[in-house]
């Protein structure tokens, strides 16, 4: 189940939008995501009541069509929200203390190495993200690309960990990361700096899809 919802993972807030962030979600839920990420960092950023307003607009869209939305690092607002879950690194709150405080949520821990994976793993997360597979521009304080290889490495010594892979994700590269082992891309520039947001996203899907069926996860 959580492998199927991670197979596209939209990750986005206002910073990263050209336009209307509601209206960007609309044509990525039409283009068929499966998971939302509300990501509200970075310059400019909202913050306080409007940061809230924005999240709970973002949120209702995302009730509506039965897709989990994930709150990035700020666990009072995913409790205030009742959100689907929380997503945080590992220099946010530890994850031992946010599975306790968020209960059955879902609990997204990111990783780079294999011994994060298994601390992710006995603090309860639900999934790991990996990254940045290849260079991001949508992340200043981004670690240095880790290339497809740690997805196989991963993926050969934990195989039943549900893994997203982040970071410079695109169409062109997308079946790659499944081939390595991901469960699902979870990406920001590639919807929301995409011409037409619908019909790319819709594309995006189709190349994990197609790759994830014929690897049988
Ligand atoms: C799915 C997913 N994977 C990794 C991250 C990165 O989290 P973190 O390292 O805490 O960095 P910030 O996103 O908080 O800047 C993520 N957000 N989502
Ligand atoms: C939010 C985030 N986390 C990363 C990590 O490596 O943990 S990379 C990243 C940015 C992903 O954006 P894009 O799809 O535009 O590269
Ligand atoms: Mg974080």
């Amino acid at each position: 189940m959580m492998k199927q919802k991670l197979s596209l993972y939209f990750v986005m807030g206002s910073v990263d939008c050209t336009k209307d962030p509601l209206a960007v979600l609309d044509e990525a839920i039409e283009g068929g995501i499966t998971m939302f990420q509300f990501r509200e960092k970075g310059k400019g950023a909202l913050t306080g009541v409007e940061k809230y307003r924005l999240a709970e607009k973002l949120f209702e869209r995302c009730l509506a069509h039965n897709i989990p939305f994930i709150v990035n690092d700020d666990v009072d607002l995913a409790l205030a929200l009742q959100a689907d879950g929380v997503h945080v690194g590992q220099e946010d709150e530890a994850a031992e203390r946010v599975r306790d405080r968020i209960g059955d949520r879902y609990l997204g821990v990111s990783v780079h190495n294999l011994n994060e994976v298994k601390q992710a793993l006995s603090a309860r997360a639900d999934y790991v993200g990996l990254g940045p597979i290849f260079p991001t521009v949508s992340k200043k304080d981004a670690k240095q690309a880790c290339g497809l290889a740690m997805i196989e490495h991963i993926r050969a010594h934990e195989k039943h960990v549900p893994i997203v892979a982040i970071g410079g994700i695109t169409q062109q590269t997308a079946k790659q990361v499944i081939e390595a082992g991901a469960d699902g891309i979870a990406v920001i520039s590639a919807i929301c700096r995409a011409e037409q947001i619908r019909e790319q996203t819709k594309r995006l899907y189709e190349i994990v899809m197609c790759a994830k069926q014929k690897g049988g996860s």
